[in-house]
């Protein structure tokens, strides 16, 4: 009995043992030599740096370009991923390989909300694509606008307040806030009420959601394995949100055919007349990632560009002198729709802004689909590699961008663009997977920010350095406090406002 218990636990320990030779320790000796970076450890890999550095991640892709190249290898456990930052080499798998979304950072975000279009599978990604892009312009950006009105009167309620009663006020908070409330209602025809509480069902939902898809994107494969079911708070979140959605799905499929002509066709419409159409569609999914993709970004970025014009008072003089020709005698608190495009020195902060502080900081997880040779690096990648193209590393690039940590937004000329290489600005990303929100996202900033400056003088309410940048999935601007810099729990920009006109009509 025992001679055969001592041989079961024997060929049990010699299997975990092959086990972990295989997964741990063989790719690691096999790979080697192929590309540089940091020595991994046999089963963390690179992840404890990482690990140490939480809410970091894009400085330490950073440090490591800085050290080994435009082109090496970092370890998470047993998963290898080469990070590039070559602008040829980015074009490369970004628009000729258009390499797909990695399985992995499919299968962590597959568990949120189904496979929306960040992450659906290339065979159906471009004729998805081509529905929704067809219809993110004209009319429906015109409708898009009707929306930011209307729920830029309750953000413009808020600004009015703290300036009145000199109080900060914490502008990445209300953004986010004001933009998921804007593509709720835009989007699916169902505000998310965010700006009336933040501290509603829905809002929490969402940033506990972000917050935790984050950390299993960094931490996979466990975190993935075991995070979503020894998290109920999380699956809890998710219901919110999928509930959310579908709630909207429903009542759009009650809704009266009268009252659907008599309204501007929104993305939900678009999801449900491509299933009728036979295209393969899952309309929760698409819901749920323009929902997630579509606010958050948006904010934070609104927040940085806010952020690095409160420390140039030339700058901001320049915006208000800007949005004074534009507005003139107008006293509402937005722009008209047409007038928005025409904030081109704006326009160049706002790129400046995300240039430095690219909210999709680290970009997406891809795989090769076969071997290739890098164009820039000349180094060889075989099928199946994991690929990261950083744009925080890329556009800190000292040979696309001289003096990289300077603010300039006269680097978004039209001859500075022009002498530049197309793919050394990633904010959006590029090639057939690059944002399909960019417009979306780059008219309410825009319109937002136009309002913000007619209307305010704007400070920092604390000094500059007491900002940090923290990554989860996206970059946000984070208060930090005491020596040890903590995170000011839930505060991310607080700013001071004084008013310049008076608004008269939202
Ligand atoms: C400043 C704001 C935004 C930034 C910086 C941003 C950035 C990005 C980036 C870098 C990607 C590509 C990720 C990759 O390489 O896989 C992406 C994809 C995507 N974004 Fe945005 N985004 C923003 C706003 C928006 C908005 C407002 C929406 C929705 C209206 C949106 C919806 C999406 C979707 C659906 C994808 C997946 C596209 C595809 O795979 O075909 N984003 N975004």
């Amino acid at each position: 009995m025992s001679a055969l218990f001592l041989k079961i636990l024997l060929l049990l320990l010699s299997t975990l043992f092959s086990l972990f030779v295989w997964v741990f320790v063989l790719p690691k000796v096999v790979y080697r030599r192929s590309l540089p970076g940091p020595r991994p450890s046999l089963i963390w890999g690179n992840t404890l740096e990482f690990a140490r550095n939480v809410g970091r991640a894009p400085r330490v892709f950073h440090r490591f370009r800085d050290i080994y190249g435009r082109c090496y290898q970092v370890w998470f456990f047993y998963h290898r991923i080469a990070v590039l930052s070559d602008v040829e080499d980015v074009k490369f798998i970004a628009q000729t390989v258009n390499a797909p979304k990695a399985t992995a950072f499919k299968r962590t975000l597959t568990v949120f909300g189904g496979r929306g279009l960040l992450i659906v599978d290339e065979k159906l990604h471009p004729t998805r694509r081509r529905v929704i892009a067809k219809h993110m312009h004209g009319d429906f950006m015109r409708h898009l606008h009707e929306h930011i009105r209307a729920q830029a009167a309750i953000w413009a309620k808020k600004l009015r307040e703290a300036a009145t009663r000199d109080e900060p006020l914490d502008l990445d908070k209300t953004a986010t806030a004001l933009t998921l409330d804007v593509i709720c209602s835009a989007g699916f025809g169902r505000s998310a009420n965010a700006q009336a509480d933040l501290n509603e069902e829905l809002p929490q939902a969402i940033a506990r959601t972000m917050f935790e898809l984050g950390r299993n994107v960094a931490l996979y494969p466990f975190r993935n394995m075991f995070g979503w079911y020894l998290n109920p708070p999380l699956r809890a979140a998710c219901d919110v949100i999928q509930r959310f959605a579908l709630d909207a799905w429903h009542t759009r499929l009650t809704e009266p055919p009268e009252a659907r002509q008599a309204r501007p066709m929104d993305l939900l419409d678009v999801f449900l007349d491509a299933v009728g159409e036979g295209v393969k569609f899952d309309v929760l999914s698409e819901v749920v990632t323009f929902m997630l993709a579509g606010h958050e970004t948006t904010a934070h970025s609104i927040a940085w560009t806010v952020y690095e014009v409160a420390q140039r008072p030339e700058v901001q003089q320049q915006i208000q002198a800007e949005v004074d020709a534009l507005y003139g005698e107008r006293t509402e608190f937005l722009l008209p729709f047409e007038d928005v495009a025409r904030l081109e020195y704006l326009g160049r902060v706002w790129k400046e802004a995300l240039r430095l502080h690219p909210v999709a900081a680290t970009g997406t997880y891809r795989e090769l689909p076969h071997d290739v040779q890098l164009p820039g690096t000349g180094y060889v990648l075989e099928r199946g590699t994991k690929v990261l193209m950083p744009p925080y590393v890329l556009h800190r690039d000292p040979e696309y961008w001289p003096e990289p940590e300077a603010f300039r937004p006269e680097r978004f000329t039209r001859e500075a663009i022009a002498q530049r290489h197309p793919f050394a600005y990633q904010a959006f990303s590029s090639g057939p997977r690059n944002c399909i929100g960019q417009a979306v996202a780059t008219h309410e900033a825009m319109a937002l920010l136009g309002a913000l400056y007619r209307h305010y003088r704007v400070q920092l309410a604390c000094a500059p350095s007491d900002v940090a940048e923290f990554h989860d999935l996206t970059l946000k601007p984070q208060l930090v406090i005491g020596p040890r810099r903590q995170p000011h729990p839930g505060a991310g920009l607080p700013l001071r406002l004084s008013a310049r006109s008076e608004v008269v009509r939202a």
